[in-house]
């Protein structure tokens, strides 16, 4: 599945625009801090997504600003948007609606794997990016995670295997790793692969368990496990309202 999405970004990066211009010294908001400051433990990283590969349509009536806003209200710490159009049914236009309607850092979900889509990124109004180990060697992701920061954005490097984050960690250390517990062969999400993983990731890192986090039940373990982060997508898209899926999570 990967795979043919990379296909399909290569195939879409030689259609973006080169050049960006405007908003070069637009504010940036840090994920990092919010993730660190957050009264909520773990903090909340909400997801605006419409569809999924493995789902198809989640929700049909889909107003990202609206659901950012209702995130904010209900205490997350950021927001994540998936902006891939080809198989989550997202825009960027997305990502720019949500910007402008709320104050927290703001993650752009997405398959990156060219400084163009960073500095297109940048520009659009992404505080953070996702860069997923899964797409390229450690070497290139290293070099991307250079240039995000040199336009003043954070990463979340995503892992999915103790090899990946290995691989990543002899090259560079990130501030922010976030484990994927979906395995993108079967699309089967296991909350407990978390600590399996995390366990390997020297203090001082700050963690996200990604994916697949449904119940009370599963913020337990992941706060027993001293997770700094969750990142919930469909289980907030399919609560009666973001804000009573938000309470039901933390047991509220
Ligand atoms: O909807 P969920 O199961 O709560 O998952 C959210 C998020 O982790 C998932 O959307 C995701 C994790 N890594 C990704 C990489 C690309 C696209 C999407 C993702």
């Amino acid at each position: 599945m990967l795979q043919q999405i990379l296909e399909v970004k290569k195939e879409e990066i030689t259609k973006l625009d080169r050049e960006f211009e405007g908003q070069p010294n637009q504010k940036k908001v840090s994920l990092y801090e919010a993730i660190a400051n957050s009264s909520r433990k773990p903090a909340l990283i909400a997801e605006v997504k419409k569809a999924s590969p493995s789902k198809g349509v989640i929700k049909e009536h889909y107003v990202p600003s609206e659901i950012a806003a209702s995130y904010e209200q209900g205490g997350a710490a950021a927001i994540s948007v998936l902006t891939d159009q080809r198989f989550f049914r997202g825009h960027a236009a997305d990502l720019v609606a949500v910007k402008q309607m709320v104050s927290l850092p703001v993650l752009r979900k997405d398959f990156i794997i060219d400084k163009v889509q960073i500095r297109e990124s940048a520009h659009i109004g992404a505080d953070a990016i996702l860069l997923i180990a899964a797409a390229m060697d450690p070497g290139k992701l290293h070099e991307l995670y250079e240039y995000a920061r040199e336009e003043n954005l954070d990463c979340l490097v995503e892992v999915h295997s103790v090899e990946e984050l290995e691989g990543v960690l002899n090259v560079f250390t990130p501030k922010l790793i976030g484990i994927n517990n979906r395995d993108l062969r079967t699309f089967k999400t296991d909350v407990t692969h978390t600590e399996a993983i995390a366990r390997h990731i020297p203090d001082g890192i700050l963690t996200v368990s990604e994916s697949g986090i449904k119940t009370a039940e599963d913020l337990t373990f992941l706060r027993e496990h001293n997770i700094d982060a969750i990142l919930v997508g469909e289980t907030l898209m399919r609560a009666s309202s973001p804000g009573k899926g938000i309470q039901l999570l933390y047991g509220e």
